[in-house]
């Protein structure tokens, strides 16, 4: 056992390093006020500065993982340093974030992953009100789901694609982790009904069926609208995640009932900026080709003659013509990078349309 001595001692050495790392953090702070200065400084007439710059916040953030020799892994000190990052940004500027909502969705849990909990989040009732808010120039980002590892694709998101011009500046990819809740005054064996989004409905399917298999499962806008009705409603449950959980008050009954469990979604970060090269990104493009035999091999040729990693393709109607589709393509590269632009450039000659939505760095967390 630890003599209340050597508690002492190490309690101490605890507090005098607190005092050093509070003195280094505040440094960094002042280093970024400094930033804000030099960027509006170097501003040509009528400018707007960027304080947000996703490219260094990468190169941070993978260098830290790249020092650190533990015991802390580097996830979690990434993260610390994620939430150092935010903090020193909203003294330079700070950054309004749209995601969907309402609170406790994992979109808002997926925002704070990419831009630390200093950013004011502000949920929307839909993907599209996401969209039209950034597009509006409301907010500064905002965050949608794109693709699930066990559902696949979110085509409400590839659909507002479509329709507003957006820039593509980032990617975040979360676990995603499912519980049974309840709340204080539901009746556990009397369960009639379970709410959740539909996407986590069919993510928990295999579960359900198992465990509860005549209740009727109701799909909501949300998981986070699920958890919220269930506060009211003894006969009651919602699946949802540990944010929902806790903002809500509930409880779990079953914890991690994905069917998968590997389940995760990736998010994108839509804006108005483009993201210059880090040397490890990625881009996406939205490619509509003429309808005729052999039109997505005659795509897909240039990515694989120059060697580029491909890692998604997606097809949409194309809203413009019956029977005629739209490809979402993903692949490693920035748009910028010669071998990319040659690419690109023999994709445009075969393309009824091509349109870069963005190139940004590949998610580090
Ligand atoms: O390097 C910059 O441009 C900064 O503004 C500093 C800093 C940081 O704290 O490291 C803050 C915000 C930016 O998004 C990137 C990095």
């Amino acid at each position: 056992m630890m003599s209340e001595q050597e508690l002492q001692a190490l309690r101490l050495r605890i507090d005098s390093l607190d005092e050093k790392i509070l003195e280094l953090i505040s440094d960094r702070a002042r280093c970024a006020e400094e930033v804000a200065r030099v960027k509006m400084k170097a501003l040509p007439e009528g400018e707007k500065p960027v304080f947000y710059r996703p490219e260094r916040e990468a190169q941070v953030l993978k260098r830290i993982m790249e020092r650190n020799k533990g015991p802390l892994d580097n996830e979690e000190m990434a993260r610390l340093f994620r939430e150092i990052m935010s903090s020193c940004l909203a003294l330079e500027n700070p950054l309004k974030v749209a995601y969907l909502g309402p609170e406790g969705t994992f979109s808002q849990a997926a925002a704070m992953k990419h831009f630390g909990h200093a950013v004011i989040s502000v949920p929307m009732a839909a993907i599209d009100e996401v969209f039209r808010e950034v597009a509006a120039g409301a907010v500064n980002f905002g965050v949608v789901p794109v693709e699930n590892s066990t559902e696949g694709a979110i085509n409400h998101t590839l659909d507002s694609f479509l329709e507003h011009d957006m820039v593509i500046c980032g990617e975040v990819e979360l676990r995603i982790h499912h519980h049974l809740l309840v709340g204080e005054t539901t009746k556990t064996d009397k369960i009639t009904r379970i709410y959740s989004h539909a996407q986590s409905l069919a993510q928990c399917r295999k579960w359900l069926d198992a465990h509860y298999p005549n209740v009727e499962r109701v799909a909501v806008s949300s998981n986070a609208d699920a958890a919220k009705r269930v506060k009211s409603e003894w006969n009651s449950a919602a699946i949802a995640g540990d944010m929902a959980a806790s903002l809500y008050g509930l409880t779990k009954l079953a914890e991690k009932i994905e069917d998968r469990p590997d389940n995760s979604t990736r998010f994108l970060i839509i804006g108005s900026q483009e993201v210059p090269p880090t040397g490890d990104d990625k881009t996406s493009v939205i490619v509509s080709m003429r309808n005729k035999p052999g039109a997505l091999h005659e795509l897909l040729v240039p990515f694989h003659n120059n060697g580029i990693d491909l890692t998604r393709i997606e097809t949409r109607p194309s809203r413009s013509g019956k029977w005629t589709y739209v490809f979402f393509i993903d692949f490693v590269g920035h748009h910028r990078d010669p071998l990319i632009k040659d690419v690109l450039e023999k994709i445009n000659q075969e393309a009824v349309a091509l349109k870069v939505l963005g190139s940004y760095p590949k998610a580090v967390l």
